[in-house]
């Protein structure tokens, strides 16, 4: 099994390197600017330029405008746009035509029901990423990013048209469990390789890579 895995939040030179080298298969960066681990459109491209083909480069966004998508496109080269907000059906489609670069819409688990919501987005979207909604208990959630894992049965046995991630609440001690029930073919991590909101740990970057990597 080679399970795939993408580093989100990246904000630094040297844990993006330590993502790459480790063997991470996508890197992101955020552009939510209320998030802890958002960047500049400047900051992205120095951290994107030396990456080339070595891993995919994901660019998140939340709701975000067309001038500001362009204004980063001009700046940094992705090869993914992550759209994790409420974009509808349509705004998928229009951004995923008007820039011409693939993107991958995330879709918010709460309960089982929520699952089914992928369906709408599978015609528009080059890939899904299923990921955690955000806890209603928490006092100022962030639209990801919150280190809370969903019931990873309600993905299992499933399969879809598009590639899929798994996403929310992974670590390097639960990776295994949540690609045993889920049958996750790719995991994405942003806190758990943090050492707190904002503050990615090398060495954690590459034992979660190594983990998935070994599984
Ligand atoms: O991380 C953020 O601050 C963030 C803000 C707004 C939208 C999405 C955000 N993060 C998304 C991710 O980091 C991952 O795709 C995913 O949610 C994993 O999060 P985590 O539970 O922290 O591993």
């Amino acid at each position: 099994m080679s399970i795939e895995v993408k580093i989100c939040g990246l904000s630094t030179p040297e844990t993006m390197d330590a993502a790459l080298d480790a063997g991470a298969d996508y890197v992101a960066v955020n552009f939510f600017p209320p998030s802890p681990r958002s960047v500049t459109s400047g900051l992205a491209g120095e951290l994107m330029r030396p990456v080339g083909d070595r891993a995919v480069k994901v660019g998140l966004f939340v709701d975000a405008e067309d001038a500001f998508i362009e204004e980063v496109l001009r700046a940094a080269s992705l090869d993914l746009l992550q759209l994790h907000g409420s974009e509808s059906v349509e705004r998928v489609e229009a951004i995923r035509t008007g820039f011409g670069v693939p993107v991958m819409k995330v879709i918010k688990i709460r309960g089982a029901e929520d699952v089914a919501r992928v369906e709408d987005f599978l015609e528009v979207s080059d890939r899904i990423l299923f990921d955690a909604a955000p806890p209603a208990d928490l006092e100022n959630p962030l639209p990801g990013g919150n280190a809370v894992s969903f019931d990873w049965t309600y993905l299992r046995g499933k399969s879809w048209s598009k590639p899929w991630m798994l996403a929310g609440g992974l670590t390097v001690e639960n990776l295994a469990r949540a690609v045993e029930l889920s049958g996750a073919p790719a995991l994405d991590v942003s806190s758990g390789v943090e050492d707190r909101p904002g503050v990615k740990n090398p060495d954690k970057i590459r034992a979660f890579v190594r983990q998935a990597k070994s599984l």
